[in-house]
């Protein structure tokens, strides 16, 4: 499944607009947008997911128009796994799952044997075949993420546009998610996911668009996109960085009153962004970090031991 877009604008209440550039989201792909709250992302996933229509623009799913999909395509094309919402429907992981299989047969018609394939397949990507009959209230915060994208799976959807997936997960819940969007990319599914979490960009992400007042300033491969010097840009936090064993980048924010840690000073004096300043003997007694703020002014940041 491949998106295309033109440039999409769409104005909104309280002067917000949302304008983004020309995207393509291919298969394998993830593109992770990012940007402050308010800045637009959960109004760009759902013009991309056909929810909302842009006052002009286009939306296209392999090639063609959105609005020249019927309904029954457009819900077996894409999968929306929407923010962890106040209720939850009392139904069994199952049940739920399977609901991805409605717009291939209708609610009052009954289940195929290949629906059901389909659902328990969907179930074990996920890794939750011991919570089959488990009622969805009952599963903790990561397992009902995961039923989630279970569900798109079982709808057999090939993008997947995701809404904060990680929002109030715990770190090992995290860790699992991520791992199963990377699994499901690299087996051909695209993603947009609309992210707040940099470590997680980072590592799923092969795209990222930064969102800043309804405008997407900045779009291209995470190596290339997401910097410090662009998070400070954007999201206007300082951040230090270290760089995983797979290439990647993991961020940790920086807090004004507390020096930057050992590992992350190596690494900005490594690529010429920082410069550990040690006036006394080997020991650093002061750092001193330069950076550049929104408007490209160079600001300095000293942090003393
Ligand atoms: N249904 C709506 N009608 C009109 N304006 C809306 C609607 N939903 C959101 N907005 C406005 O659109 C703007 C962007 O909101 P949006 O939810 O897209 O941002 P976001 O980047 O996803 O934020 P967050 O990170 O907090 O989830 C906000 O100013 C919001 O008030």
């Amino acid at each position: 499944m491949t998106l295309t877009t033109t440039r999409l604008r769409l104005a909104r209440d309280r002067g917000f607009a949302l304008d983004a550039p020309a995207l393509e989201v291919q298969p394998g792909e993830v593109l992770g947008l990012l940007g402050r709250n308010g800045s637009g992302k959960s109004t760009l996933l759902r013009v991309l997911s056909g929810y909302l229509a842009p006052d002009s623009g286009r939306v296209s799913w392999n090639g063609r128009p959105l609005a020249a999909h019927s309904r029954a395509e457009w819900a077996k094309l894409v999968a929306i796994v929407p923010q962890e919402a106040g209720t939850t429907p009392p139904l069994t992981v199952f049940e739920y799952v399977r609901l991805g299989r409605v717009p291939f047969r209708g609610l009052l018609q009954s289940f195929t044997r290949s629906d059901i394939d389909s659902v328990r397949s969907a179930i074990e990507r996920c890794g939750l075949e011991q919570l089959i009959a488990v009622p969805l209230p009952q599963l903790s915060g990561g397992q009902r993420q995961r039923a989630r994208i279970a569900r798109a799976l079982a709808q057999g959807s090939r993008l997947l546009i995701l809404d904060e997936p990680t929002n109030h997960l715990d770190l090992s819940a995290i860790r699992d998610i991520a791992l199963l969007i990377k699994e499901l990319a690299s087996d051909g599914t695209a993603f947009v996911a609309s992210l707040h979490n940099l470590d997680i960009a980072s590592y799923v992400a092969t795209h990222i668009a930064f969102l800043e007042n309804g405008t997407v300033r900045e779009v291209g491969t995470t190596g290339e996109t997401l910097t410090r010097e662009s998070i400070m840009r954007h999201l206007d936090v300082a951040v230090d960085a270290t760089e995983r064993s797979d290439g990647g980048l993991s961020f940790s924010l920086r807090y004004p009153d507390a020096a930057p840690s050992a590992d992350a000073l190596a690494w900005a004096g490594g690529h010429g962004e920082g410069v550990p300043f040690a006036p006394f003997g080997d020991a650093p007694a002061s750092w001193v970090l330069e950076y550049r703020g929104a408007g490209g002014a160079a600001s300095r940041l000293e942090a003393g031991r």
